[in-house]
């Protein structure tokens, strides 16, 4: 992945264009899953319009598209297609928008989880919840970086997460340790009142001995 760097009010401003993780061969500009859509709920659009404000002079906005699975299947013959991407029905399992803010080594994530995603009824699943943290974690540490694995991902859940709501999902970079990237993440209600779950993982670039994302 390459990020371009540009100046800007004398600040420096990374872009992540995905023009840049694309081939040059794929067939049809992707659908920008961090684009607003109909699904989304008011709370959802007035967090995404809180951010993307913010975004104008000091953050990246991150442009989550479901490309990567179209991008895959051309190397590795497959029909791989990103997780938490690969629902097309909207609002119904995984809504998020990234949000990278560069001063603070800082990532938010506005996710609004969609009735497929049940767990305990009503609830959001467990496992859902986790794989939006390895998500923010994981993208949050390659952006940083480069691309990263998950190596370890520790979660505790404090409070269960109403189907259909808007959380947020911090994520802050604790220790860079060598290759190793060690972020926490905290998962709460839009005003931070309640505290939904807790994580911390270690996330290191692979060494060139282990099978990790060297195909992106
Ligand atoms: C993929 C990122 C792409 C980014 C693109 C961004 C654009 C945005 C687009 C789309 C966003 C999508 C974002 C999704 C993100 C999802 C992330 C995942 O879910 S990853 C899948 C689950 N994880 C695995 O399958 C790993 C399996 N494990 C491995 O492959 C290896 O064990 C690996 C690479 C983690 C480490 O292997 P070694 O051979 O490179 O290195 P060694 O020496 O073993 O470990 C390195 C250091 O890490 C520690 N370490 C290793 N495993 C540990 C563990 N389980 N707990 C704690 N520390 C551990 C070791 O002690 C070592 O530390 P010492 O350097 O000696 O100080």
């Amino acid at each position: 992945m390459k990020l371009s760097k540009k100046k800007k009010n004398k600040q420096t401003v990374f872009c992540f264009n995905v023009q840049h993780v694309l081939p040059k061969i794929f067939p049809r500009k992707p659908r920008d899953f961090s684009l607003p859509n109909s699904s989304w709920g008011k709370e959802m659009m007035e967090l995404y319009n809180h951010y993307n404000r913010l975004t104008a002079d000091q953050s990246v906005y991150l442009c989550c598209v479901s490309s990567g699975g179209a991008y895959l299947s051309k190397i590795i013959q497959s029909k791989a297609r990103l997780f938490t991407r690969n629902i097309r029905d909207p609002g119904a399992a995984f809504e998020y928008v990234l949000f990278f803010r560069q001063d603070k080594l800082k990532c938010v994530c506005i996710f609004q989880a969609g009735h497929l995603l049940e767990g305990p009824p009503g609830h959001v699943h467990g496992g859902a919840i986790a794989t939006m943290i390895d998500t923010v974690t994981g993208t949050h540490a390659s952006l940083l970086s480069a691309p990263v694995m998950t190596a370890n991902l520790n979660v505790n859940y404090r409070s269960p997460i109403p189907l259909g709501s808007t959380v947020l999902i911090e994520s802050i970079l604790d220790k860079e340790d060598g290759r190793k990237m060690y972020i926490s993440c905290r998962v709460t209600s839009t005003d931070g009142s309640k505290l939904h779950t807790e994580a911390t993982g270690n996330c290191p670039q692979p060494g060139e001995s282990s099978e990790g994302p060297s195909h992106l």
